[in-house]
């Protein structure tokens, strides 16, 4: 809530203003029973067609001063709440760029999407309201009471046993509404969640012809959403009826007392409208003011969740040290008897990892699915930290390392291909903020691209759309790949991303990589033999643990596992032969 308020100091006077203009509508409405009341005591009664004119107009000067002032209020409400959700959505935004990648895995992405977008829009509404109504509702409430003692004491005392009977009507059906309202929020949640995941898996849903159960699942849970509102709802009815119930028994009573005092003499007809009147403005306020509470509850509720994010701190400390350039170019890799968790509890994803790359050379990583190839690798950009052990770079520990410069001297090449809409070039930018046209076109020639690029004809001006949608999987994987050698790393790790790509363009791919980026590290992670098989270096994976490491005829002569990956996937003459060496 703190956060919230910060947000609405920016707007002090707005925030002062926009409630005082709404009590100051709320005043001129205060006079109109009385403009009324003197209505038909004088001019209807002394049939006083001049007094009525005037009164005429009073009461649309009255009503024209009311608008004037509410829209005042409402202006400044509005620009207070727009902007407060604004900023809100800015830093929670810049706050979740500053997080690490086990922060985000352990806030989940839709929860992060419902809160930058569904929960700020409560939070706006929620502010907008209270600056228009927390005041203006108790005001007119009390104002009217107070005007009712004014016309007539006697029987302004129904005000005092109404008033007190609609609260505690108003509020014992907020209290019982609220939690249900906030169950309603989180079941929201769940169907927001399952939405947003079969849109993003629609094609995977037909594939699997998936869609009636899909359908039935969704079915159950909107089911579940519409059961809840309905008896949320049907409680938050009943403030109708008890309130009206209420009132109108208030006007019974006001009319008896009063209709008592005017056949005496004491009290006009004009009076009792009146009071009748205040009692009518009563009942409005309370049920805006209950309206009012539930909003502010589920904005409260939708703050906290926002608050949650922002408490969720990223305590990694940035190191100090520049990147440690090697005088040959590339980079030496060391991983010194590396443990990684990705959970506290969960069997360990990297387990006592120990090997060295040498600065210039390819390391192969291989290994079964799950085995923490693509761990491994992303322990090197610090997208984790190791639990225990280290990881170095030409020496020197990744931690110590600023990770701005760290991360602007590797190249990582994801498993899922991710380009961003806007242009080929705008794209390739990423890699390299001031890449010329040229060295755009090299990468592209290196990442094997060259040849569809040019079949589209407008070259770097090709638009790419949101996700890469209008590019095949091999397409988008290779300009990922791009993008990557932009930037000349000193590290180029491709993270399985020649999956896609057939044999030939896999190794036109390495070769092109080896003979024309110069020095640099390459890291292959791949489950493919022949993508790893020429490198200097290869790691085997099982189940967490390095189970060997190599070249690859040294490791078809000592590594069980890896004999084992070579016999799926090549003929027993072929592993024959690379075994002797003859290749
Ligand atoms: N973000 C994550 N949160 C929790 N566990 C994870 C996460 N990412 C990976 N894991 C787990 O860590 C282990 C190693 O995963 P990793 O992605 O490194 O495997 P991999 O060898 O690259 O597999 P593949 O070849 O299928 O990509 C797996 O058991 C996986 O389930």
């Amino acid at each position: 809530m703190k956060r919230l308020f910060s947000y609405m100091k920016v707007h002090l006077l707005e925030s002062i203003l926009a409630p005082l203009f709404k009590m100051l509508e709320a005043t001129f409405e205060l006079f109109v029973p009385i403009v009324v009341a003197n209505m038909i005591d004088r001019g209807v009664s002394g049939k006083d067609v001049s007094y009525l004119i005037r009164m005429s107009i009073l009461l649309l000067v009255l009503a024209a001063c009311g608008l004037v002032f509410s829209i005042i209020a409402q202006y400044f409400s509005a620009k207070v709440a727009t902007h407060t959700a604004q900023m809100m959505r800015d830093d929670l935004f810049a706050h979740i760029q500053t997080l690490s990648w086990r922060q985000i895995d352990g806030l989940g992405t839709s929860t992060l999407i419902t809160r930058m977008t569904s929960d700020i829009n409560t939070v706006q509404n929620g502010v907008n309201m209270f600056l228009r109504l927390f005041l203006r509702s108790p005001f007119v409430v009390f104002g009217a009471m107070i005007m009712a003692f004014t016309v007539d004491p006697h029987t302004a005392m129904t005000f005092v046993v109404a008033i007190p009977l609609l609260f505690v009507i108003v509020f014992a059906i907020l209290l019982i509404t609220m939690p249900l309202y906030r169950k309603v929020q989180k079941q929201l949640d769940a169907i927001m969640r399952s939405t947003r995941e079969n849109l993003l898996g629609v094609r995977v849903v037909r594939a699997f012809n998936r869609q009636e159960s899909e359908k039935k699942t969704f079915d159950e849970e909107a089911s579940g959403l519409y059961d809840r509102q309905i008896f949320v709802g049907k409680i938050s009815a009943l403030l109708n009826p008890l309130t009206y119930v209420v009132i109108n028994l208030g006007i019974v009573a006001i009319l008896w007392l009063g209709g008592q005092q005017v056949y005496a003499g004491a009290l006009t007809q004009g009076k009792i409208i009146a009071q009748v009147n205040y009692m009518s403005q009563i009942l409005v306020e309370l049920i805006k003011l209950a309206n009012l509470i539930i909003l502010l509850s589920r904005a409260m509720a939708s703050a906290r969740r926002v608050d949650d994010v922002f408490r969720v701190v990223n305590g990694r400390k940035d190191g100090t040290a520049g990147f440690p350039e090697s005088e040959t170019g590339g980079a030496s890799i060391d991983f010194s008897h590396v443990l990684f968790h990705y959970e506290k509890d969960a069997e360990p994803a990297l387990c006592d990892i120990t090997f060295h790359a040498d600065a210039g050379s390819t390391l192969g990583i291989i290994g079964g699915t799950g085995s923490g190839k693509s761990t491994i690798v992303n322990l090197i950009p610090r997208f984790y930290d190791a639990d225990s052990g280290s990881v170095s770079l030409n020496g020197t520990d990744v931690r110590t390392i600023r990770e701005k410069d760290l991360r602007s001297h590797i190249g990582v090449v994801p498993q899922k291909a991710v380009l961003f809409h806007g242009t080929l070039r705008e794209n390739m930018k990423w890699g390299q903020k001031d890449a010329s046209d040229q060295e755009i076109y090299e990468a592209i020639d290196i990442a094997q691209a060259k040849e569809f690029v040019d079949s589209k004809g407008d070259g770097l001006d090709l638009m790419i759309e949101q996700e890469g949608r209008n590019l095949s999987g091999g397409q988008k994987q290779r300009l990922t790949i791009a993008r990557a050698v932009v930037r000349r790393p000193d590290i180029l790790i491709l993270d399985d991303s020649a999956s896609a790509l057939d044999f030939a363009t896999d190794a036109a791919l390495r070769k092109a990589i080896r003979s024309q980026m110069g020095k640099r590290t390459v890291i292959l992670v791949s489950q493919r033999v022949s993508t790893v098989r020429s490198a200097d270096q290869i790691l085997v994976m099982d189940d967490g643990k390095l189970v060997g490491h190599g070249t690859h005829r040294e490791l078809l002569n000592t590594c069980r596992e890896y004999q084992e990956i070579c016999e799926s996937q090549m003929t027993a003459e072929e592993i024959q032969a690379d075994r002797k060496g003859d290749d």
